[in-house]
């Protein structure tokens, strides 16, 4: 018999999920109470930008295996295996999770489960102690006629790269509370395992820990490497050198220590911070302190350039007294908006943030990203955002680069030289090659360099 599954919520989670459920070949229905987005779906066309997904969405709806409904009744008549994918951002307001969502989600698809066997697996990054809880409750939902059961599947797959991480997962995480349960997951992911994928087989508390302690190890490289961009900044030194020769080192490895303006997005932010409050809410605030610092040395970063471009742009006077800032007048343009290249998600967008900084601090900003103009526009419409990297750049006193897509890797001075009004750069990914664009007649800062 083979499986039929659905994906309960479809942003950029779940319809990668449920896209890539349709072409290991089960049958899959994606649900989504934005009736717009679930429209655009069964169009086949993906509301969102994400490499490669729109072929295998495009594929799979026109091949009948994948389709897409606001009606949770529908699925609970006829999946076997119900994957939760919903959003589970930070608290308005607050630091922990919003959690909602899930809860929302998860009641209305045990009510509405009518199969005699049902399994709903938890792929949403949620705070630990959530699948025991949900387990209750789910358990409550059905007498004992329906085997209704639940699982936690935490996710780890990257934007830009998510079809890829789904497919070929460096390894996969179930937590259970019965072997049959665990079966079921083991038929789901049949193909990984055939490749020998590890299989961490474990309870639901590690599960939803192995997230969530595997966010906060990246964002801590992230910020141990920031840290150390701070001393180079003082002291003189190449951050870049440094991280690579700290990186050769096995047990240290090169990954995950590029520096520049840090990290944002919709996980690395929230998740490290959701992870503070619940352990604060277990008494146990003192473990995970140290995750405060790393998210303040995060956005200590943002803050470095918004002072750079104060310096830059400020000359003799440098900065700013009370009531004004160097900036104010001043034209900049902002290359990259979103919180990585290859992604059109702004949230929590160390780009759009400086870029809304120096709006507010009386700068004329102008816009430009690949993917991510649309998005932005939604959160910060004031910003003038248009089409091409040199539209952006025409007439401005500095050029700020904030994330580091590959057109932006590409650009030569000779590219702007005539185009800006002042040849003032920031670079704060550290992609640009410095000297190049100095000999230029470019004044040029890089994050982790000292710029006098
Ligand atoms: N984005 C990623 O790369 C990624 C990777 C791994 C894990 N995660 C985790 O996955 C979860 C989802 O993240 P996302 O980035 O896909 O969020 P998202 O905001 O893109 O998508 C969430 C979707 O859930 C829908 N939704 C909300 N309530 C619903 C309900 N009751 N029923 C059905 N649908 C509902 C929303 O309309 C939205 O389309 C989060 O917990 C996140 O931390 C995300
Ligand atoms: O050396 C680095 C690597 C990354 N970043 C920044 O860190 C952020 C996060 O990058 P990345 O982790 O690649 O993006 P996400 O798609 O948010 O993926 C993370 O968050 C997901 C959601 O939880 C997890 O599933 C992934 O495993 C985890 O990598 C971005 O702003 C990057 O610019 C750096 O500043 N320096």
């Amino acid at each position: 018999m083979t499986l039929n599954i659905s994906v309960i919520g479809t942003g950029y989670l779940g319809a990668t999920h449920a896209a890539c459920m349709a072409e290991l070949g089960f049958d899959v229905i994606g649900v989504d109470v934005d009736p717009e987005k679930i429209d655009s779906l069964s169009r086949g066309d993906l509301p969102f930008h994400e490499p490669g997904l729109p072929e295998l969405i495009r594929k799979h709806v026109d091949s009948g295996r994948l389709r897409f409904t606001t009606d949770m009744g529908e699925v609970g008549a006829w999946a076997d295996v119900h994957f939760i994918a919903v959003g589970t951002p930070q608290l308005p307001g607050g630091t922990g999770a919003d959690m909602t969502y899930v809860d929302a989600a998860t009641t209305s698809l045990a009510q509405a489960i009518t199969k005699d066997r049902a399994l709903i697996v938890g792929k949403s990054t949620v705070p630990v102690g959530t699948a025991a809880r949900l387990y209750d409750l789910v358990k409550a939902e059905k007498n004992d006629d329906v085997d209704l059961s639940l699982a936690w599947n935490p996710e780890f797959l990257r934007e830009g790269f998510a079809v890829k991480d789904t497919v070929e997962p460096d390894r996969l995480v179930v937590g259970t509370r019965h072997e049959a349960d665990e079966q079921l997951l083991r038929e789901v992911y049949a193909e990984a395992l055939d490749r020998s994928t590890p299989w961490v087989s474990t309870d639901f508390e590690t599960a939803e820990l192995v997230k969530v302690a595997a966010n906060a190890f990246l964002a801590t490289k992230i910020s141990f490497i920031n840290a150390f961009s701070e001393v180079t900044e003082t002291v003189g030194g190449d951050i870049a050198t440094l991280a690579d020769a700290i990186g050769f080192d096995e047990r240290i490895g090169r990954k995950f220590l590029n520096a520049g303006v840090g990290f944002g997005g919709g996980c690395l932010p929230k998740d490290i911070r959701a992870l503070q409050t619940r352990v604060g809410e277990l008494g146990l605030d003192h473990t995970m302190r140290f995750l405060n610092e790393m998210d303040h040395i995060n956005l200590r970063r943002r803050d470095r350039v918004i002072s750079l471009a104060e310096e830059i742009l400020g000359g003799d006077y440098a900065g700013t007294d009370e009531n004004h800032s160097a900036v104010e007048g001043k034209r900049i343009a902002v290359l990259g908006i979103t919180f990585k290249p290859l992604s059109d998600d702004v949230r929590d967008s160390p780009g759009l943030d400086i870029a809304g900084r120096l709006y507010n601090a009386g700068a004329d900003v102008s816009v430009y990203d690949p993917q991510g103009n649309a998005n932005a526009a939604k959160r910060f419409p004031r910003l003038g955002y248009v089409d091409s990297m040199t539209e952006a750049a025409r007439g401005a006193d500095l050029v700020v680069l904030t994330t580091e897509w590959n057109e932006f890797k590409q650009l030569a001075p000779a590219d702007l030289n005539e185009v800006v009004a002042k040849r003032q750069f920031i670079d704060a990914r550290n992609v640009l090659p410095a000297p190049e664009w100095e000999q230029a007649g470019w004044t040029i800062a890089q994050l982790g360099r000292k710029f006098d």
